[in-house]
């Protein structure tokens, strides 16, 4: 067929109209350069390896960003690879999450460009949020209405039994799906809801016992695209794959240099950034000068820091909602907490309390009126417009800023909302006594303190270039 023009370069109508994702082989692209069979915004992308992934339908906000970091640890060294040199983590649209109470917002399908700067996460790692996944995977061709093609998907389980014979061994196994078994069924959204947008087909499903670090997943990958892979025509072919229930995986080296520098890149959005500077600046008179804070354009600039200051106020992360009735055990009453809060003022001599917390607002109403002579301070959108441009998870991510930039920091026993505020402090460069702190069940009482993990930096800058 004729060749067509785009942007100068030549290329084969057939090519960009059917739904063929096969550029002509690097050497015969080479041998007769006039003849490109392939738009050229495509051949960048020959070989691409999307990778897309969902986490467990019931696991919050908090933990999701932790199975980033194990997965965006993972593709960074992946790339290293020749196979999987354009490998691509697709980020997943975020559902209504179950601790996003209001119904009223539109907050399902929501980008990870909501909350976090692409820029900086993909300085880190090959990311695409999953719209500009869409986008890209257009040019490739679709037949109408446009369809993702994804060949494999794996949705993963863990081992009944984790030990053998005493010892914990990375393996995974393909395991056929029993129809009574809610672990692996094509047709629930449990391990994530991923399947269900409407722009993706899938061919295989599998039910995969799954046991190990994200390394493991190479050779999962290597596997499906050796069974995918017909001969040499096909061998560099884009190809795309699912992995549900993510959160199965577990970290390649946690709370190595490598897990800090991903979490250090994932700087929240320009907005988000902007409404907690905002209101840092408008209730506490507090900047990141002022706080003797480090927050560097880019999070490449950040170096080993422990003395900043923070504003003059203390902040305390008080988990109720499910932790009341799920971890009784654990979760001081409101009189317990304030008076838990109370004494560090005073200890402080402090004046000022930012209170972070999923409490209702008859909670919020109790526990204000036990801080008589105090200054009680809670974060509420300043107007419904803005509340809806901030959904619940943003309102969440401006109480977790304001947090990190407190004189004092205490949490909520195992909540992976405290341990973020936790990392967060840690890069901003505070001292880890005025960080790593729990609220106890009781006053005064011996009671269970979460761990103390702190920032780890590399020795000798940022010199891991993984590409
Ligand atoms: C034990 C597990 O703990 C997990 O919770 P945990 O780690 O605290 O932390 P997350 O997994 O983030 O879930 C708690 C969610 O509740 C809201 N939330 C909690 N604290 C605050 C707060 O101070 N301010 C605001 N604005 N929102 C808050 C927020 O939406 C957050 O993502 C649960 O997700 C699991 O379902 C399970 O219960």
């Amino acid at each position: 067929d004729r060749p067509a023009t785009r942007n100068g370069t030549e290329f084969h109508r057939t090519a960009v109209g059917s739904n063929s994702n096969v550029c002509r082989s690097r050497q015969f692209w080479q041998t007769f350069p006039l003849v490109d069979t392939c738009p050229p915004a495509i051949l960048p992308l020959r070989g691409t390896v999307y990778i897309l992934y969902d986490v467990n339908i019931s696991e919050g906000f908090n933990l999701r960003r932790d199975v980033y970091i194990r997965l965006a640890v993972f593709v960074r060294r992946l790339r290293r690879r020749k196979r999987f040199r354009n490998v691509r983590l697709v980020l997943p649209p975020f559902p209504r999450l179950y601790h996003w109470h209001s119904h009223h917002l539109k907050q399902s399908d929501v980008g990870w460009g909501h909350f976090f700067d692409l820029d900086s996460l993909r300085r880190y790692a090959p990311i695409v949020d999953y719209s500009e996944f869409l986008a890209e995977y257009r040019q490739f061709g679709m037949p109408a209405p446009p369809f993702v093609h994804i060949s494999q998907v794996f949705r993963l389980m863990h081992y009944e039994i984790m030990l053998e014979q005493g010892i914990f061994r990375d393996k995974y196994e393909r395991v056929a799906p029993k129809l009574d078994d809610n672990s692996c069924n094509e047709y629930s959204t449990a391990g994530g809801p991923l399947l269900s947008q409407s722009l993706l087909r899938y061919g295989q499903y599998h039910c995969v016992h799954f046991q190990g670090s994200a390394g493991l997943l190479e050779r999962l990958l290597r596997e499906a695209i050796a069974e995918d892979t017909a001969g040499a025509e096909d061998i560099d072919d884009m190809r795309v794959y699912a992995i549900l229930s993510a959160e199965t995986v577990l970290h390649d080296h946690w709370g190595d240099e490598h897990f800090w520098k991903a979490r250090r890149s994932m700087r929240f959005s320009k907005y988000l950034s902007q409404v907690a500077n905002d209101f840092l600046r408008y209730a506490f008179d507090t900047t990141d000068s002022s706080a003797g804070v480090q927050r560097p354009a880019m999070w490449e600039m950040e170096r080993p820091k422990r003395d900043a200051l923070g504003g003059d106020f203390i902040c305390a992360h008080l988990r109720r909602g499910d932790f009341v009735r799920s971890r009784e055990a654990t979760t001081p009453t409101l009189k317990s907490a304030a008076q838990q809060i109370k004494q560090l003022l005073r200890a402080f001599n402090a004046s000022t309390v930012f209170l972070s917390t999923d409490a209702t607002p008859y909670d919020l109403v109790q526990m204000k009126s036990m801080f008589h002579g105090f200054r009680f301070v809670h974060f509420q959108p300043e107007s419904n417009l803005q509340r809806q441009k901030l959904k619940d998870g943003g309102v969440a991510i401006v109480d977790q800023l304001v947090c990190s930039y407190a004189r004092y920091f205490i949490g909520t026993y195992e909540s992976t909302f405290t341990y973020r505020i936790y990392e967060e402090r840690e890069i901003l460069g505070f001292s880890k006594t005025s960080t790593f702190n729990t609220i106890c069940k009781v006053v005064g009482g011996n009671c269970p303190r979460n761990a103390v993990w702190p920032i780890v930096w590399d020795d000798d800058g940022d010199n891991d270039k993984p590409y």
